[in-house]
């Protein structure tokens, strides 16, 4: 803890002293019930090492939060902590244990959440699912929601994760509340569980005699979802529109996840959507007005705060010493050990020259991660058996770019720097196909929108394997950010970041920031790597995890004369390559 916090509060202490880079606030917004969400944190408890706006660890934040429950209980408010889920892949924190999340999950239970859910990374693999049923739903007992993700017993009977509703109201202000929980359409969950679509939830009887129940007992719905708001991906407006066939004059306040951006959207003059983006770079704040027949304006207020200490104090105001809580100390050192037990920070090499971005920079730029994994590091991988590549014959290999976590920061390379690129542990198999045919396979996969372009969220559309790192919807653009106080912002050095502009414009950010640019990815990434005119077939190579996908770009391209089960080429995952390459390499 010592060792976390001298570096925190000399972080802090420098910000504050070099006035030009004190960042500008926006305040937060409060009302008669105030919700703080995260979503997709994915492991990332101890903060970003090397990312000051995002310094905070899982122990600020339950420190925060407790100076914020009881800012709220003075102002006779209530406050409600929500997590959407997504709680591993993509941190060695909770990566490198197996199964993943081993120790990091009892560090997320540690925040005292007042609803939860399930996310899909929860799903992929049972170890995991299992972990979430006995340990984390259990723990959070009918806090945690889940209407459409059950868990299967071996005797073959299926439960819900936690409870599939909850009915209760709020302990402050007596808001009589409904709380469901959604899981997208997801479709790759293991087979010891199960995820019913919302289309079909909406049919069932359940469902509807639990909304037939409660029609006129509820003032707040509260639907904590693992699921993007965006409008213009359709499922909880497919589900908003069937709500209020019982609930037509109800609040309701949805929380989404998964598409890992910062969102807020209007479903309708009485219901609000927010999403808090990803990796415990935010933490989401919707306050709403339950009483009195105001303006949509005037009912609900969000904010998306940086997640770090400098941003907790000023909210909390409170100052560096006097802001840490016994429990958020005793986490913050928790981590500290936990990260020294895991070795974490260990140093595998060193990334010199410059940073490797996901997207702040052009897919083909010099600079853009998936240009140096294209161009160079997929060049080195051999295939099983073989000790170079000197003798590998042409081939193409193909990776999803959902599977490249986080951009590659220069300086030291640790054993957490190669999990929060590429945590995925898949093998490399190959099918031999013609040239013709392997050289489309890429674009075949590109030419779709993400699950989110409408009409193409069925459920056989096997393209939602695929999304593009986060994502933005069509109509979300990024412009300047509106100034707080033009002279201020003029004499102050902006830090890059986040500017969202969503449904209440572009005031949302707590921080005010230079807009990174987010340029646009594609599904997947090829490696090229053909050198001869020869017409024979070759080998096109790609992740075990993408199969079903590869198999779909196949027969979409009218090649169905191939063995359905592809063999395997190598067993050594992308992120030992990358590690391999970095030590080998000046990079
Ligand atoms: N190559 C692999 N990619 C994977 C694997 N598991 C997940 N993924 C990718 O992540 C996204 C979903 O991430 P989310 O945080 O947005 O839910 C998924 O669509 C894949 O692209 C894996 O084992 N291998
Ligand atoms: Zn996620
Ligand atoms: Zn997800």
């Amino acid at each position: 803890y010592d060792q976390h916090n001298k570096k925190k509060l000399a972080d802090l202490t420098t910000r504050i002293r070099s006035s030009d880079t004190a960042p500008t606030y926006r305040n937060l917004t409060w009302n008669d019930i105030n919700f703080v969400h995260t979503t997709d944190t994915h492991g990332w408890y101890s903060g970003h090492l090397n990312q000051k706006q995002y310094n905070a660890n899982w122990g600020d934040f339950i420190s925060f939060t407790s100076h914020l429950r009881q800012q709220a209980l003075e102002q006779g408010q209530d406050l409600l902590l929500i997590d959407s889920g997504d709680r591993h892949d993509g941190n060695g924190f909770s990566d490198i244990t197996y199964p993943n999340g081993l120790v990091s999950t009892p560090i997320f239970m540690k925040q005292n959440y007042d609803l939860l859910t399930i996310g899909n990374h929860e799903l992929y693999v049972w170890e995991n699912s299992r972990q979430e049923y006995e340990l984390v739903a259990d723990y959070f007992g009918d806090k945690y929601i889940s209407s459409n993700v059950e868990y299967k017993f071996e005797n073959g009977t299926f439960a819900p994760f936690g409870q599939k509703y909850k009915y209760f109201t709020t302990p402050v202000q007596q808001i009589r509340t409904l709380a469901l929980g959604f899981l997208f359409d997801f479709n790759r969950f293991n087979n010891g569980t199960r995820v019913i679509p919302i289309a079909e939830v909406i049919t069932q009887d359940w469902f509807n005699e639990v909304l037939q129940q409660h029609k006129d007992k509820v003032d707040l719905i509260v639907i904590v979802a693992h699921t993007p708001i965006s409008h213009d991906y359709p499922e909880l407006y497919n589900l908003h529109s069937h709500l209020r066939q019982y609930f037509p004059d109800t609040i309701i306040q949805y929380f989404g996840g998964h598409s890992h951006i910062r969102d807020f959207t209007v479903f309708d003059e009485l219901s609000t959507g927010l999403q808090s983006g990803r990796y415990c770079e935010t933490i989401g704040w919707t306050s709403v007005n339950v009483k009195g027949n105001v303006s949509l304006h005037e009912r609900f207020a969000r904010s998306y705060l940086d997640f770090n200490l400098h941003s907790f104090l000023h909210h909390t105001n409170k100052s560096i010493h006097e802001f840490d809580t016994d429990k958020g100390k005793h986490v913050s050192s928790l981590i500290t050990e936990t990260r020294n037990k895991l070795n974490l920070n260990r140093a595998l090499g060193y990334v010199n020259g410059s940073n490797y971005y996901i997207d702040y920079v052009p897919i083909d730029h010099k600079n853009n991660i998936f240009d140096l994994l294209t161009s160079k590091v997929l060049t080195t991988l051999v295939p099983e058996g073989h000790t170079n590549t000197t003798s590998t014959s042409d081939r193409i290999i193909i990776i999803n770019t959902g599977s490249i976590r986080y951009d590659l920061y220069k300086g030291p390379y640790t054993i957490d720097s190669q999990y929060i690129v590429s945590p995925f542990e898949n093998l490399w198999v190959k099918l031999t196909v013609p040239k013709s045919i392997a050289t489309q396979v890429a674009a075949k996969l590109n030419d779709n929108g993400y699950i989110y372009a409408k009409g193409q969220a069925d459920a056989i559309d096997n393209r939602r394997l695929l999304p593009p790192h986060h994502y933005y919807s069509s109509e979300r653009t990024k412009r300047d950010q509106t100034p707080l106080i033009l002279s201020e912002v003029e004499r102050k050095k902006l830090s890059k970041g986040y500017v969202t502009f969503d449904d209440f414009g572009n005031d949302g950010d707590d921080t005010l920031h230079k807009p990174v640019v987010n340029f646009p990815i594609p599904n997947v990434v090829e490696s090229v790597q053909i050198h001869s005119d020869s017409e024979e077939d070759i080998d096109l190579i790609f992740y075990d995890f993408i199969t079903p996908n590869i198999v779909w770009a196949l027969n979409e391209l009218n090649y169905t004369n191939f063995n359905k089960s592809p063999s395997l080429y190598s067993s050594k995952y992308l992120g030992d390559l990358l590690t391999e390459y970095i030590q080998q390499f000046i990079i």
